[in-house]
């Protein structure tokens, strides 16, 4: 079932949280709603639900406006981040929940419950539990209860709350592949929300980040990753240097050194200057393009990456993260002297994007 958000809007009192969004999910496919706390994400995700009213615009599913249809007669099933199991049903109750409490002419009968439950018992790869009690599950377990519940009655899609939230890392990055494999297999359209955004790229098919009941960017993990499309998605996707810059007349000047630029920009004056750690390469020797002295503060190996922390030498700044690549490298020391360059760097002034540009080569 698709989902069209057309131009909404959401007032709390008089208070605008939700600013004229508009995003169409496709039959299948698996959104994340990704962003800050206070961003919007839940409220969004309980409109579609038809646990909040809109104040403007429309909210279809399959092209038929459902603004006025009822949450429970929305066919979808909804997972929170807090399990909302019923602790004094066994597992296989709570599964079976949905499906006994349907009105009595779709209601299955109970041999065929029975069945569907060990079938989804089955799916989530909890069989050997069904007589169990929530309290006696693991938090992960329980999730995946939530999961089968929210499943057992056919919902035309799955919307997800932090599904993962309270669990521990590595149950989490269980839970997200699994669920990721399930949807694949079951092909619902689904929509979660979450703060990870590695757990956003992990998972969905395209991500819409949030800010302040805005949508900054949709698309594919990697087109939000690689292509930002503004300053809050840059600094909110993965880690980013940030440095003072000013551009004065064909060069750009970094804590008292300057980069040559080809052209003479028409904007001149103070800039922010992102570097992302493994856009960045470091030289033993200084040159034109490789400028910023540093010195090695700190170096681990990260699986297939160097991580280096490396503090500015006779210039002010906070330490730098700097990500080499481990093959064919020779890795630098603490305490040994680079000079500093990036590939890809990415001019703003305030919100505003300059440019983006290499300093590393000749320009
Ligand atoms: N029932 C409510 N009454 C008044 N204000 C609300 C209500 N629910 C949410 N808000 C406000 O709406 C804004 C958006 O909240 P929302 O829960 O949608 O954000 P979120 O991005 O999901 O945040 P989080 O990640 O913390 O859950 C916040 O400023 C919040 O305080």
């Amino acid at each position: 079932m698709s989902i069209e958000i057309d131009h909404i809007s959401k007032y709390f009192d008089s208070t605008k949280v939700l600013n004229d969004i508009s995003l169409d999910i496709s039959t299948g496919e698996m959104v994340a709603l990704l962003g800050p706390s206070g961003s919007g994400k839940t409220t969004l995700l309980r409109i579609i639900a038809g646990l909040e009213h809109h104040n403007s615009g429309y909210l279809r599913f399959g092209g038929r406006d459902v603004s006025h249809i009822h949450a429970r007669d929305r066919k979808v099933g909804f997972v929170f981040q807090h399990y909302a199991l019923f602790r004094h049903m066994t597992v296989a109750d709570n599964i079976a929940f949905g499906l006994t409490v349907l009105p009595r002419r779709e209601r299955p009968n109970g041999a065929a419950i029975r069945q569907k439950v060990v079938r989804l018992l089955e799916m989530v790869q909890l069989g050997h539990l069904a007589n169990r009690y929530p309290s006696q599950l693991s938090g992960g377990q329980k999730q995946r209860v939530a999961l089968a519940r929210a499943l057992a009655v056919e919902p035309e899609m799955l919307l997800l709350d932090e599904p993962f939230g309270a669990l521990d890392a590595q149950v989490r990055k269980e839970l997200r592949r699994w669920l990721r494999q399930l949807h694949d297999d079951l092909k619902f359209t689904s929509v979660f929300v979450t703060h990870d955004q590695e757990e956003a790229m992990e998972v969905a098919d395209r991500v819409v980040v949030m800010s302040q009941g805005n949508i900054e960017q949709v698309g594919t993990p990697a087109e939000v990753w690689r292509e930002p499309a503004s300053r809050f998605v840059l600094e909110f996707m993965g880690e980013v240097n940030r440095l003072d810059g000013e551009i004065r007349g064909s060069q750009i000047h970094v804590g008292g050194y300057h980069w040559p630029l080809s052209y003479t920009p028409a904007y001149q004056g103070k800039i922010d200057l992102f570097l992302r750690p493994w856009e960045m390469e470091i030289s033993s020797q200084p040159g034109e393009h490789c400028q910023l002295p540093v010195v090695v503060s700190d170096i681990s190996p990260r699986g297939h990456y160097w991580q280096l922390i490396v503090q500015p030498a006779g210039w002010h700044h906070e330490p730098l993260s700097v990500v080499l690549p481990l093959a064919g490298t020779m890795p630098p020391h603490r305490g040994e002297r680079y000079y500093l360059s990036g590939r890809n760097a990415r001019l703003y002034v305030g919100d505003k994007a300059l440019q983006s540009m290499a300093l590393a080569e000749s320009a």
